[in-house]
């Protein structure tokens, strides 16, 4: 084994995995660097959740390496990867998912609660995020009682509230209307900047991709140079995306 580059965050060598025999990843090797917003782009089925899942060690890749820190992910066993999960790790996924017996706020402080904070100080910070994301009226509701566009503002709160060392974020915005997502992306990314969180970002959209400081593409599990991904209403009658690798 060979440890990362220093200025590397997240670095994977030749993340090789198939689901039940279906390949998924072939051979893709990146590096993350600290603080950066970085794009996994490519069209749907080409392996972005399954480099974020191996990425943040949800998932152990079949085949190749993944370090966080200079600390190897791969080799860990699955308690210390929960733990690193729950302390350094924050993750959205496309479908808001929330505990519906809890509110908002609670839903927001549950990352905090479980590392040890008390509950007032876990609700202000839940609070303020709820404030920034500008669903702050919906405090105190449980999930039913939102619009599904209000969830997955209040699921990116829960995933910033601990400022966490690396964001995974798996299309974050795809439940939302075209004008919602920009000002709960530039949210994200601003706070994730100002906080200096490191974000990978999965998308299919390339408008999302553009506020990205830099893009990764992948095509049928492999990395290549650039995808060229159509924008919604090309995508009628034409082929899905180009190539250049
Ligand atoms: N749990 C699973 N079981 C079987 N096959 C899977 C599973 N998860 C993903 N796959 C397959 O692995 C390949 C990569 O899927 P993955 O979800 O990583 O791609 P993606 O780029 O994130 O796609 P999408 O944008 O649709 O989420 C696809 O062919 C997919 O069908």
């Amino acid at each position: 084994m060979v440890a990362p580059p220093d200025n590397d965050v997240l670095w994977a060598r030749g993340l090789t995995h198939a689901h039940d025999g279906s390949p998924a990843l072939h051979s893709v090797s990146l590096g993350v660097r600290d603080g950066e917003i970085l794009a996994v782009s490519g069209p749907r089925g080409s392996g972005k959740t399954t480099l974020l899942r191996c990425l943040s060690g949800q998932l152990l890749p079949q085949e190749g390496e993944v370090w966080f820190n200079s600390t190897p992910v791969h080799t860990m066993g699955p308690l210390t990867r929960e733990r690193l999960r729950r302390d350094r790790f924050g993750w959205i996924d496309p479908e808001p998912a929330l505990v519906p017996e809890l509110t908002a706020w609670e839903n927001v402080a549950l990352p905090l609660m479980l590392r040890g904070f008390g509950r007032r100080a876990a609700k202000t910070a839940a609070l303020e995020w709820l404030q920034r994301l500008d669903v702050g009226g919906c405090a105190r509701k449980r999930p039913y009682a939102l619009l599904h566009s209000e969830r997955q503002r209040v699921v990116v709160a829960r995933a910033l509230v601990g400022s966490p060392t690396v964001l995974f974020a798996d299309e974050p915005t795809a439940p939302l209307h075209r004008a919602e997502r920009g000002h709960v992306l530039r949210t994200l990314t601003a706070a994730a900047r100002s906080h200096g969180i490191t974000v990978v970002l999965a998308t299919h959209d390339p408008e999302t991709a553009a506020l990205a400081d830099r893009t990764v593409s992948l095509l049928d599990g492999r990395r290549v140079r650039t995808v060229h991904l159509p924008q919604p209403a090309e995508t009628e009658g034409r082929a899905a995306c180009s190539l250049s690798v």
